[in-house]
């Protein structure tokens, strides 16, 4: 699904217009009945009070506009203009019109004197600020924002939370509303799945306002929500006469004393995914632990006991993994920058690899073109320095990535992938994950679509996905506090059939005949 920046909202806006020869507040009309629509289905006209606080622009149009639907329906409204600047929208000013010609007068905010009373079991709507805000918010308007947090009332934002920006960081955060749920129109927007911002929109959805169709799939987006619909075009199906040489031979390059599972899971989620043959390569001590527990996987061992010293193999695989458990001995850095000068097969790079790298950026150029690098957020600012923000972090990214002529994996709740200027945003995934060794086995998982044949971008897009959906199916039988790596491997399979899954059609409920009894 393609994410779009605020200008490009806007410019669809116009264009819709134009093109199907509607006034802008008819489009805040379709907005205003698609949040009455989403709301009323959910409380069927129930007796709970809703307070509706409006900005004055046009997200605080839709805010008056849905007022107005919720009062024909016989809802318990109040409704409050929050006055924080004398420059109205124009549909603003007609919604609110319409809201007075209907007896019903909002108050107006403009100081922090006369705050209404919330209960907590009341629901706020915020329609304060949309994607217009482009300064910060009044100290009064933030004392608002907190008033509404105190009243531990359900937050439903209209658009985005307000007081968050669509193209920078947060300045104050008490001066953003912390949603519990946000109804985002047309398009999700990049905020809901940074870090530093995504944490303001606990869930939300989106909701269809007709925007011109065409503009929206010819407008070149920078940014991908990656689901479902996305992966499926990449999948490579199994063909009935393949042999085992066929899906790829991948080198999975790790290890140290007391680091030999960190290989071991990036071998069995390598394995999972469907790589043909998985050899690891790994310190002397490692050998009999990866025979013992994961007899698919062959070994070769380094002529260091404790260490990678050395790395020499006679195999030619089609893809190499290096970094899990690998430690920063001197000898390892040596053998690691060796490997570099030596080898133009593909590499996925992770962990110590990629500190190494960090501490040592000459070697960056070593790298084969269309490397992946998984760094976490951790190794990323080792790679590519601080940041002040995520917007900034996402420019150095992608500054990088071009440099070195790499994809860039950047591992979170939400993963980014980068490569060529653009961000594919993973949707799946679950605080369950944050688990030792889960970011091993992408790291195997990636490496195995490679040696499969997917061109690098599309294994790192299709590994996250699948490595979040495994995650994703594999708590459904240990919760979320008893997920471990291993297990996210194993369910890989499980993710792989997901694929094919139709979505389940919920059933009407027969009408009972209560005179029938
Ligand atoms: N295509 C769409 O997505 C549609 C968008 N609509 C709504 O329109 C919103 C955008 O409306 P606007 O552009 O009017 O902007 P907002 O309603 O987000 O902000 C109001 C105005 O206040 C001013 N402002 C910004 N920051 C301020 C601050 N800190 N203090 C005081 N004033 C400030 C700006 O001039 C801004 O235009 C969307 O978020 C959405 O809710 C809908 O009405 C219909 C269609
Ligand atoms: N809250 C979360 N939601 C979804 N996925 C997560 C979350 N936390 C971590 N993950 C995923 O788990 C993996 C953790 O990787 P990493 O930090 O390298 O762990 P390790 O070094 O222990 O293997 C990453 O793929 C990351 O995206
Ligand atoms: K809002």
């Amino acid at each position: 699904m393609k994410i779009f920046s605020g200008e490009q909202i806007y410019e669809a806006d116009r264009f819709t217009i134009e093109k199907q020869g509607i006034t802008s507040d008819a489009l805040m009309e379709r907005a205003a009945m698609q949040i009455f629509n989403w709301l009323h289905l959910r409380m069927q006209g129930a007796p709970v009070k809703i307070h509706l606080f409006c900005g004055i622009g046009n997200n605080g149009g839709d805010g008056i506009a849905l007022a107005r639907h919720l009062q024909e329906h016989g809802y318990h409204i109040a409704v409050y203009v929050v006055n924080y600047s004398q420059a109205r929208s124009k549909d603003f000013l007609i919604n609110l019109e319409r809201l007075k010609d209907r007896k019903i007068w909002p108050e107006f905010l403009d100081s922090d004197k006369h705050f209404p009373e919330i209960g907590r079991e009341d629901i706020v709507v915020d329609a304060i600020f949309g994607i217009g805000l482009n300064r910060p918010p009044a100290p009064w308007v933030v004392n608002l924002m907190q008033h509404l947090h105190r009243s531990e009332a359900f937050i439903l934002s209209v658009d985005v939370p307000s007081g968050l920006y669509t193209n920078k960081g947060i300045e104050n955060p008490d001066a953003v509303v912390k949603a519990n749920f946000v109804l985002s129109f047309q398009a999700p927007k990049l905020v809901f799945f940074l870090p530093e911002t995504g944490v303001y929109s606990n869930q939300w959805e989106i909701l269809d306002i007709g925007l011109d169709q065409e503009y929206l799939m010819q407008t070149e987006n920078e940014y991908d929500l990656i689901g479902k619909n996305e992966v499926l075009p990449l999948y490579k199906p199994r063909e009935k006469f393949a042999h085992k040489g066929s899906y790829g031979h991948s080198l999975i390059i790790g290890g140290s004393r007391g680091k030999i599972g960190a290989v071991h899971l990036a071998a069995r989620g390598c394995l999972r995914v469907g790589s043909g043959l998985v050899t690891t390569y790994v310190p002397k001590c490692g050998l009999t632990p990866l025979q013992s527990n994961l007899p698919e996987a062959m070994v070769i061992n380094d002529s260091d006991e404790y260490y990678i010293s050395k790395i020499e193999f006679d195999i030619t695989p089609k893809a190499i993994a290096i970094g899990v458990g690998l430690g920063k001995e001197k000898t390892t850095i040596r053998a690691f920058t060796n490997f570099l000068k030596a080898n133009d097969l593909p590499l996925v790079v992770d962990a110590d690899a990629l500190n190494i790298l960090s501490e040592n950026k000459t070697l960056l150029k070593l790298l084969p073109k269309e490397s992946v690098l998984t760094p976490h957020p951790k190794e990323l600012e080792r790679l590519i320095g601080t940041w002040k923000d995520d917007f900034e972090k996402l420019k150095k990214a992608k500054a990088f990535s071009k440099k070195y002529d790499c994809v860039l994996v950047i591992k979170g709740a939400h993963t980014i992938t980068i490569y060529e200027g653009r961000g594919y945003i993973n949707s799946t995934g679950n605080p369950g994950m944050a688990t030792a060794g889960s970011g091993d086995v992408l790291t195997g998982i990636i490496t195995g679509l490679i040696a499969q044949g997917y061109p690098s971008l599309n294994a790192a897009v299709f590994g996250v996905y699948l490595h979040g959906r495994a995650g994703d199916i594999a708590i459904e039988e240990t919760g979320y506090q008893a997920l471990i790596a291993s297990a996210i491997a194993d369910t890989v399979g499980k993710a792989y059939i997901d694929l094919f899954k139709m979505p389940e059609v919920t059933q009407q409920e027969e009408p009972q005949d209560e005179t029938a009894k």
